[in-house]
C-alpha cells in the first residue's frame, strides 16, 4: 500500500487501473477552470496527487496515446521522474504540439503514471570494458529496414 494525498478541486476518484492489466493508472487534471493551451504551449498541470513511494521505487509520468494521436497534446519531459522523498504536489508538464487550441478541462484524463522499482547502482571506474558482438555500434548500425 502506498500512502497518497488528493486536494480534490471537484471529487476524482483515486487513480486506479482501467484493466485488469494495466500498466498505467491515468492522471486527472485539478484546476479550478479550464486551461487552454495555444499552439506550442506548455504548462504545469496539477493533479492535486501528493504521494510517499517507498524507498526504491520511482512513478513515471507518461502521455496517454489517445490525446497525441487525436489531440497533439503530449508531454515535454516525456516520462517524467517522480522520486521516493518527493512530498510535493504530482504535475504533469503538458504541450500542444497541434496547430489548434487545445483546452483542458478540470478532471480530465491528461496522462497516465506507471509505479516500477528500481535500483540505484555503485560506479567501478575501468579503463577497458568487455567485448561484445555489438561492441560501438549504434544508431541504426544493424539496419533501418
Ligand atoms: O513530470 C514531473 C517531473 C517531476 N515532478 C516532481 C517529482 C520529482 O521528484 C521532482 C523533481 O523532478 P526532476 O528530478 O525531474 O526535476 P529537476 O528538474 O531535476 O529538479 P530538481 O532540482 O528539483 O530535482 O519534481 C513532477 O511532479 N512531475
Amino acid at each position: 500500500m502506498i500512502q497518497i494525498k488528493i486536494i480534490n478541486k471537484s471529487q476524482h476518484p483515486l487513480p486506479n487501473y482501467e484493466t485488469s492489466q494495466s500498466a498505467g493508472m491515468d492522471l486527472r487534471a485539478n484546476l479550478t477552470q479550464p486551461i487552454t493551451l495555444e499552439s506550442l504551449d506548455r504548462a504545469i498541470i496539477p493533479t492535486g496527487l501528493f504521494m510517499e513511494l517507498p524507498q526504491g521505487y520511482e512513478a513515471q509520468i507518461r502521455p496517454r496515446s489517445g490525446l497525441a494521436a487525436k489531440k497533439g497534446i503530449t508531454m515535454l519531459n516525456s516520462p517524467g521522474t517522480i522520486d521516493a522523498d518527493y512530498r510535493g504536489e504530482i504535475g504533469v508538464i503538458v504541450i500542444n504540439l497541434s496547430k489548434e487550441p487545445f483546452t483542458i478541462e478540470n478532471g480530465e484524463r491528461i496522462a497516465q503514471m506507471v509505479i516500477s522499482k528500481f535500483e540505484q547502482i555503485q560506479w567501478q571506474p575501468a579503463e577497458v570494458l568487455s567485448e561484445t558482438e555489438r561492441g560501438s555500434g549504434g544508431f541504426g548500425s544493424t539496419g533501418v529496414k
